[in-house]
């Protein structure tokens, strides 16, 4: 048994836009272990939200396989696949994706709703955690951009994922902002033992990375490790 959480093996994924077929992924192999921090770096366009969505089982491949565990993901029935998704992956975004007739809090007990576990006790937990305590009755629109991705951040650790997939968190927060989300995912993963896939066009936030890897036409290379010898 490996310690690979999650992997992809040779997965290709292409576009129908009109007459053209655009091949955004095309064999690309990745594994990632358990506990490590992973940067995804790559240029606009190169297919690094379409890669997260497949790992995360949003989106299916045209070809090749998802494995959690050395399971195959695809194979799994839709419900199966909900069902995997809310207990395995937490997904943060670039826009938040809060649902704005919701307060802080039952945006965060949303995924636990989901599988039949809900809890508020926990949720007020998390919110602790992320610092908001006091905004539990806060609708998204009332909170700034930095304190909605620490709710969304709440909301994707509510069943205690063992993978957290963030797409360019940062994205629409500024700098100092930016960096306290990076320093609060990073704390929680540590402490969490979780494994963080990271998207970002930053370069600092990128070297961070326990390894970074860069996405480039439609395959994936590790360009630094700290585990490297
Ligand atoms: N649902 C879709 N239908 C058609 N084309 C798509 C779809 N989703 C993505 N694409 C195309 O696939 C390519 C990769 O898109 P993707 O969003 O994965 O790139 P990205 O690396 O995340 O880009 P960015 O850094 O700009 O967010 C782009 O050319 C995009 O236009």
């Amino acid at each position: 048994m490996n310690n690979y959480v999650l992997e992809a093996r040779s997965i290709s994924k292409s576009y129908i836009l009109g007459s053209a077929c655009i091949e955004v992924l095309s064999k690309l192999s990745v594994r990632f272990e358990e506990g490590l921090f992973f940067t995804i770096q790559g240029a606009s366009g190169s297919g690094k939200t379409t890669l997260l969505q497949l790992l995360g089982g949003l989106e299916k491949p045209d070809k090749g396989y998802i494995l959690y565990r050395g399971e195959n993901i695809l194979q799994l029935s839709a419900k199966e696949l909900a069902k995997w998704r809310a207990e395995t992956i937490g997904f943060v975004f670039q826009s938040y994706h809060l649902l704005p007739e919701l307060s802080a809090l039952e945006n965060i007990e949303l995924p636990a709703l989901i599988i039949g576990k809900g809890n508020q006790k926990k949720a007020m937990e998390l919110l602790e955690a992320v610092g908001l305590e006091k905004r539990a009755n806060h609708r998204p629109n009332e909170l700034s951009g930095g304190e909605q991705q620490r709710v969304a951040i709440a909301r994707a650790l509510r069943n205690d994922p063992p993978v957290i997939l963030a797409d360019e968190p940062t994205g629409n927060l500024d700098g100092e902002t930016g960096k306290q989300i990076i320093h609060l995912l990073l704390s929680i993963q540590k402490e969490k033992n979780k494994t963080l896939i990271l998207v970002t066009h930053e370069r600092e936030i990128a070297t961070l990375g326990d390894k970074q890897l860069l996405l480039s036409h439609g395959k994936i290379t590790e360009i630094e490790s700290k585990f490297s010898t």
